[in-house]
């Protein structure tokens, strides 16, 4: 029988499908280096969260021949430790894509409305807050995505079709001759942060990405400009996002990631009124989550049946 470690927030209908078809489920307990050690050792395949999978942990499996990552982002696994020990790498790949655009769109309604501000302004019984909090409509403003891969390409639908906001996009990897003509592309990063009012990384986290929103690219963003994140917490520099918020030089930041997960309560930009934060919940409405789930379960299932998955992003030796 075959192990499979899990992440005890796995939904239901995957258990269900796994243990039906004979599978063990080992619910993974803690996400330090050795706890992981442990746990990986004598199990056949993993639904991988976001603990770390490092050369030290990878190296500790014994029986291993699969990670289904529970989601696109892949950062927190060393692929070349898992290529070099033949454990195949998946990723659920558009399974959240819908989930996480909708999550930037709505964080940057509840930016432009101050959402979380007149929330807490009402509470408090300050009604003449209706009066004094300024809110802007989306409609007409310049959506700026940095990266056009399927997240961002959701994300500006959303932003264009729902909400009659232009579109730009930086994005040097893409044939631009293969986007509708609504989407205008700039040739620099600059240009991008300059003429746009919403800025929104969709990136993958690397060594070229990482702080690419930084002092100098935010201090090209219009003043009263709102920057989002849903991509992962170090593509902006945390430091930087604060100073920018704190001087007035941007209007609001919203996001759902943090350069270091959890963030502790005392993070500096949970003090300030113009940042909006969600606990990196994007990917997790029970529609992508279901479906990523199955994802996962199916992939391996397939590679124990013979099968090869889908969305394979490694190359083992086998
Ligand atoms: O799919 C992922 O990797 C995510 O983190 C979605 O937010």
């Amino acid at each position: 029988m075959y192990k499979i470690l899990i992440p005890k927030a796995l939904k239901e209908s995957a258990r269900t499908f796994l243990t039906d078809k004979g599978y063990e489920l080992v619910e993974l307990q803690g996400t330090d280096e050795e706890t992981m050690k442990k746990a990986i050792s004598d199990v056949d395949a993993v639904i991988a969260r976001t603990e770390k999978y490092t050369p030290a942990v990878i190296k500790a499996a014994r029986n291993l021949k699969i990670i289904a990552r529970y989601g696109i982002g892949y950062e927190n696994i060393n692929l070349e430790a898992c290529d070099k020990k033949g454990v195949t790498v998946t990723l659920a790949r558009g399974c959240n894509t819908y989930s996480v655009a909708e999550h930037a769109i709505t964080l940057m309604l509840a930016a432009l409305r101050q959402i979380s501000q007149l929330d807490r302004e009402v509470r408090k019984g300050d009604w003449k807050s209706r009066d004094r909090v300024e809110t802007h409509e989306a409609r007409g403003k310049v959506f700026g995505s940095i990266g056009i891969g399927p997240i961002g390409m959701e994300a500006v639908k959303i932003a264009h079709f729902g909400f009659q906001m232009k579109i730009l996009v930086y994005d040097k990897f893409v044939d631009q001759s293969k986007f509708p003509d609504w989407i205008e592309f700039t040739n620099t990063l600059d240009d991008l942060m300059e003429r746009s009012d919403v800025v929104s990384p969709h990136l993958p986290l690397n060594k070229g990405t990482f702080h690419i929103l930084n002092e100098e690219s935010i201090s090209h963003m219009k003043r009263g400009g709102i920057l989002l994140n849903v991509s992962r917490g170090a593509i902006w520099d945390e430091k930087a996002v604060y100073q920018a918020l704190q001087e007035g030089r941007i209007g609001a930041a919203a996001g759902d990631v943090f350069e270091t997960e959890p963030p502790t309560p005392d993070n500096p930009l949970f003090a300030l009124p113009n940042f909006i934060g969600t606990p990196h919940t994007a990917a997790l409405s029970e529609e992508a989550v279901t479906a990523v789930a199955m994802n996962c379960a199916h992939a391996i299932d397939d590679l124990f049946s013979g099968k090869e998955p889908l969305y394979i992003i490694n190359h083992p030796t086998r």
